[in-house]
């Protein structure tokens, strides 16, 4: 797992570290790594062009001390010092005794010709959007021809919440120190990093326990673990399935493929569009009646184009009152967000999988602090919240978060919800903490998409199709990464 560190809980772990290090080591290992993944990015540091843009602050003494190893290996560095009377003195001076050269903010910038651009603008200590003469050369830098490379945080994005006010620097690769931010790998924070690599500076031991973490395929192969000799269709986790309508059957062949396909020990289905199931899927269990004629099962999902009349919202009320985990979604949510009571008295585990839309149905809109959004929701509701987009968020009750880091645009397409609804609710079956396998569901439909988009555009049941595959392959780069540890 990938832990997720805010900028407060960065900076008290630096003061620990501080306190015990000579000054300067920190910002020391920050820039060489910095320095280092700027090479291995260039191929070579001797006739390349860089312009380092240098606030006032520590981000800009990293990108200073950045330049000077460059330009100590035949880099032609450029620092545009955004605020010269301030900036970071140490730095300033290394960089001059590299040979490289420094100008203000209106001065020849380079950034026209340069092969990398350096945004030491402002780091975990900015706040709000970018100011005017940072706003312009950042504006600059993303039409240039350089390859964009943030320090520590794109300058512009709330490091705690990716929420970008205003204007930010757009990277291509952001290289953040000591610890992930989760501004980096949510809300528009996400677009703006582009590719995150992480420099150790020796933060790990003071860093108090993350809050948000973000899953590996590693973390997820645990819940995908193939079947042992002793088991049986029941032992693997009984799936029921309260999806469909007679006229919308698709949304239950889909939610119900997808569970077949993740786990194939047994997918129990209850309501009106058995016959569609029944065609798609003779593996299934199909009842035409209520969940209650459907037998055991251990998780249900309920609501993929079930509606929201008299007869949907009494099926809902059946699962709900169960004793079992149960996945809410779509129609179902449209029902919860009028009588969330349904959900909030419940002592068994409920999932939410809202997207924007359907998030604010539950009174407040999402806003720009995803993780945070999500969070409130759950503790209202004392439930999971899935919510939606391009970096799926997951929040606990307990405030216990979890960022999906393998979503893809191409999943913005009809019925890719029905599949996910379908995922989660196999690997719920299983019994394990709802909050991380809604997760590990996420990542799993996050790979599945990367998969089938690799042929070309998706459609819903493309992904069903693809779920063995990405399974095995989930599973395989698990058992790769624990052969690469030597363990
Ligand atoms: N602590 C350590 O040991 C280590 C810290 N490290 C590094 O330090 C960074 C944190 O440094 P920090 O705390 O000095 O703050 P920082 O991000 O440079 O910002 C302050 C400057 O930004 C300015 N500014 C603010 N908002 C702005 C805006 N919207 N638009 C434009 N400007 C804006 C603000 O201006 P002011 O408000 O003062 O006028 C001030 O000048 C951290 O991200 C990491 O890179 C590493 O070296 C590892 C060791
Ligand atoms: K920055």
């Amino acid at each position: 797992m990938i832990g997720l560190s805010t900028a407060a809980e960065v900076r008290a772990a630096e003061d620990v570290l501080l306190a015990r290090t000579r000054e300067g080591v920190l910002m020391q290992r920050a820039a060489t790594g910095l320095a280092t993944v700027c090479l291995r990015l260039l191929g070579r540091a001797h006739g390349t062009r860089v312009t380092a843009l240098a606030g006032a602050g520590n981000n800009g003494g990293d990108a200073l001390f950045a330049g000077a190893h460059l330009a100590a290996r035949g880099a032609r560095v450029t620092a545009v010092l955004l605020d010269p009377d301030r900036a970071h003195p140490a730095g300033l001076a290394a960089l001059r005794r590299a040979g490289g050269r420094v100008t203000g903010p209106e001065g020849p910038d380079g950034l026209d010709r340069a092969d990398l651009v350096l945004d030491g603008v402002v780091g975990t200590g900015g706040r709000g959007g970018l100011r005017p003469p940072a706003a312009r050369l950042a504006g600059r830098a993303a039409a240039g021809p350089g390859m964009t490379v943030a320090v520590d945080v794109p300058s512009g994005v709330d490091a705690d919440t990716g929420a970008v006010a205003g204007e930010a620097f757009a990277a291509l690769h952001t290289v953040t120190f000591g610890a992930v931010k989760p501004g980096l790998v949510v809300g528009d924070g996400r677009g703006c990093a582009g590719t995150v690599h992480l420099v150790d500076i020796g933060l790990g031991p003071h860093l108090a326990a993350p809050r948000a973490h973000q899953l590996t395929d590693a973390d997820v192969a645990a819940h995908l673990q193939p079947p042992e000799p002793g088991d049986d269709k029941y032992s693997r986790g009984v799936v029921g399935v309260v999806a469909g309508s007679a006229v919308y059957p698709g949304a239950a062949v889909l939610c119900t493929g997808a569970a077949l396909r993740t786990r194939p020990g047994l997918v129990r289905y209850a309501g009106t569009a058995g016959d569609g199931v029944r065609a798609a899927w003779p593996e299934a269990i199909v009842t035409d009646g209520r969940p209650a004629d459907a037998g055991r099962v251990q998780a249900w999902v309920a609501g993929p184009g079930m509606g929201t009349d008299d007869d949907a919202r009494g099926a809902l009320a059946e699962v709900l009152a169960t004793d079992l985990p149960v996945v809410v979604d779509a129609d179902a949510l449209t029902m919860a967000a009028r009588e969330p009571d349904l959900v909030r008295g419940r002592g068994a585990p409920t999932v939410l999988t809202p997207h924007d839309r359907e998030f604010e149905r539950f009174g407040v809109p999402v806003g720009t602090d995803r993780i945070g959004a999500a969070r409130r929701l759950a503790a209202d509701l004392g439930a999971v919240v899935l919510l939606k987009g391009d970096a799926t968020v997951v929040a606990g009750p307990g405030g216990t978060a979890f960022v999906n880091a393998t979503g893809t645009s191409e999943l913005a397409t009809a019925g890719t919800g029905d599949v996910l609804a379908g995922i989660l609710g196999a690997l719920l079956a299983t019994g394990t903490p709802p909050a991380q396998t809604a997760a590990a569901a996420a990542h799993l439909h996050g790979r599945t998409g990367q998969l089938a988009a690799a042929r070309g555009p998706l459609v819903a049941s493309d992904l069903v199709r693809h779920l063995p595959r990405a399974v095995g392959l989930v599973r395989g780069s698990a058992t790769g990464s624990l052969r690469d540890s030597g363990a």
